[in-house]
């Protein structure tokens, strides 16, 4: 665009946009495939993106891609790592021969720390980890920062791409990934548990299967939105619901016995916080 101004003279406006000039990514299954189906609709182009996948999801018109790392890929601006962190130790070696001075290596492997990725990838002018969750199709992941001596440019560009997929919040220190992990990155499974649990529960009772299905759908729905939109805390919420002497205390008295419900929880979370500990290992 070039307005004139009031000397008559053209002025060139530059329209700044946060995404990089060249993205390469490296396994673009269900997580990555969504976070680039997700900034394809806000405006990044196609021709920017290389993707190295044998078999990539949903692949968007334009995107070079290739089935593995060929030594004719340019040196990108981003390098995007959507594999599994097992596949790092196979991946990394792969990768020596593209020049990665220039690159921000954006890593979203569960468990594998700054010091592991940089070890893996020693050239690479910089590293920053993620940690988004499966609401990224909907733009609505939240997901975690993190780096170590990142810029500020860099900063401010991780930080505005992961806002389009959602939210997005840096973390103070590494060892918070693993719980962020098993927290908001595994958690919609728990939820997706829960929902079915519960309309398996009515079901139970004699509930048809579908019925069931649905209202439990909508319910969890209805109420997740509500306690977004609340100033009172879930916990708070939950004591509105509960009428004295009523059918959900019956209920949150099965829950609450002996703190099952938060026990169960405090389980899972331990468990996946551990297994991300050991997958970064
Ligand atoms: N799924 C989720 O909800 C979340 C996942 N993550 C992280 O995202 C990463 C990917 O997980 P997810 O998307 O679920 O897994 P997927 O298996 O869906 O994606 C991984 C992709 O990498 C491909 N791949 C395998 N080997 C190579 C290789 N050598 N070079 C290039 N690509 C390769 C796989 O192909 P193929 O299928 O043929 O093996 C697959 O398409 C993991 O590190 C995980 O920790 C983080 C947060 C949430
Ligand atoms: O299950 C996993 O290991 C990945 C990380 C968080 C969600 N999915």
């Amino acid at each position: 665009m070039r307005p004139s101004t009031s000397s008559g003279q053209t002025e060139v406006v530059r329209v700044t946009h946060p995404f990089p000039q060249s993205l390469l990514v490296i396994g673009s299954g269900n997580m990555a495939g969504a976070m680039l189906r997700g900034w394809f609709a806000q405006g990044l182009d196609p021709a920017s993106v290389t993707v190295v996948d044998p078999s990539p999801r949903d692949l968007s018109a334009g995107v070079r891609h290739l089935t593995g790392i060929a030594p004719d890929i340019a040196p990108p601006d981003w390098l995007l790592l959507g594999i599994k962190p097992q596949m790092l130790g196979d991946v990394a070696p792969q990768l020596a021969g593209i020049d990665l001075s220039q690159a921000l290596v954006v890593s979203m492997l569960a468990g594998v720390e700054c010091s592991g990725l940089r070890a893996a990838l020693p050239s690479a002018r910089a590293i920053a980890r993620i940690m988004p969750n499966m609401a990224v199709s909907i733009g609505q992941s939240v997901t975690a920062l993190y780096a170590e001596g990142l810029g500020e440019a860099d900063r401010d560009r991780l930080e505005s791409l992961f806002a389009m997929l959602g939210t997005a919040e840096w973390l103070a220190d590494e060892s918070q990934m693993h719980l962020v992990t098993a927290l908001s990155g595994s958690g919609p499974a728990y939820l997706f548990r829960f929902i079915d649990s519960l309309g398996k529960a009515a079901e139970g009772l004699g509930m048809p299967a579908d019925q069931a299905a649905r209202f439990a759908m909508a319910m969890v729905r209805g109420s997740a939105e509500l306690a977004h939109r609340s100033d009172e805390t879930p916990a708070q919420l939950a004591e509105r619901v509960a009428s004295p002497g009523g059918t959900t205390r019956a209920a949150l008295n099965v829950l609450d016995a002996d703190a099952a419900l938060d026990r169960l929880l405090a389980e899972a979370v331990d468990a996946a916080a551990k297994r991300s500990v050991e997958l970064g290992q």
